[in-house]
């Protein structure tokens, strides 16, 4: 069964159509890339699904059900911004982190901020970009959800650990959970993404399977990206 249905969803920003028809299923234990320009509207697709905007038409299904306010936890949303409190230290960010998501698996946090080394006794606003972005992947990461949204993770994180974190994630998929994750990155994402989504003013002009894509247009998902946004091209 699909984890989410999204159907003919519509969103406006004042007189600004941002969303427009959009229509994506996600299947369960899948990692699906959200590939486009920027404005496509890639960040107000999730925050439709994370629930934080209201789209004016079209549906949302979580497991062929409507998503109510006690299903919210079933979604593990990542923004494109912190959302820590920097005047917190590591350490206590993660406790505030924890009584917001009691779902998280306690244990596992501590060992994961140690194992990156993420120094436990600095102010959430010292750390660099790229140690916010790990921290607050790694705490999401160990919340319970079936369904987790990222936008635009890291980015700010250097390469050698961002294979690492990317290699990490692919193994702790266990079949039940499914990622969301919206991507400039696509040279670096494309090893873990098994399908692929090209959204294109609101819509989605393309989804399919990353090993599809590459069989039938004879190159990367990358460059068959680029050939279809660089010269607004056909999918
Ligand atoms: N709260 C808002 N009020 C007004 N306009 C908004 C709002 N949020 C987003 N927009 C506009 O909607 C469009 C799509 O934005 P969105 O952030 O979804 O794009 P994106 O595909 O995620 O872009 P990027 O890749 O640059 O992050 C943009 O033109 C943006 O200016």
């Amino acid at each position: 069964m699909n984890i989410l249905e999204v159907k003919g969803l519509h969103k406006s920003f004042g007189d600004r159509q941002v969303l427009s028809g959009c229509s994506l299923k996600v299947g369960e234990g899948r990692i699906i890339g959200l590939l486009g320009p920027s404005g496509a509207g890639k960040s107000t697709l999730l925050r439709c699904i994370a629930g934080l905007l209201r789209p004016e038409w079209g549906t949302i299904r979580l497991r062929g059900e409507e998503i109510r306010p006690k299903d919210r936890p079933r979604i593990a949303y990542l923004a494109d911004h912190t959302l820590l409190p920097g005047g917190l230290y590591v350490r206590d960010a993660c406790a505030y982190y924890l009584d917001l998501f009691p779902t998280a698996d306690r244990e596992r946090v501590w060992r994961e901020v140690e194992r990156h080394h993420i120094p436990w006794q600095r102010r959430v606003r010292d750390l660099s970009r790229g140690e916010a972005e790990q921290l607050e992947l790694l705490l999401l990461l160990q919340r319970e959800a079936e369904l987790y949204l990222l936008d635009e993770p890291l980015g700010g994180v250097d390469p050698v650990t961002r294979r690492e974190i990317l290699r990490e994630l692919m193994d702790s998929m266990d079949g039940t959970r499914s990622i969301l994750l919206s991507t400039h990155l696509v040279h670096d994402m494309e090893p873990v993404l098994d399908e692929a989504v090209f959204l294109r003013h609101g819509a989605v002009a393309l989804h399919a399977p990353a090993e599809e894509i590459r069989a039938v247009h004879g190159c990367s998902v990358e460059e068959h990206y680029l050939h279809v946004f660089g010269k607004e091209g056909t999918v």
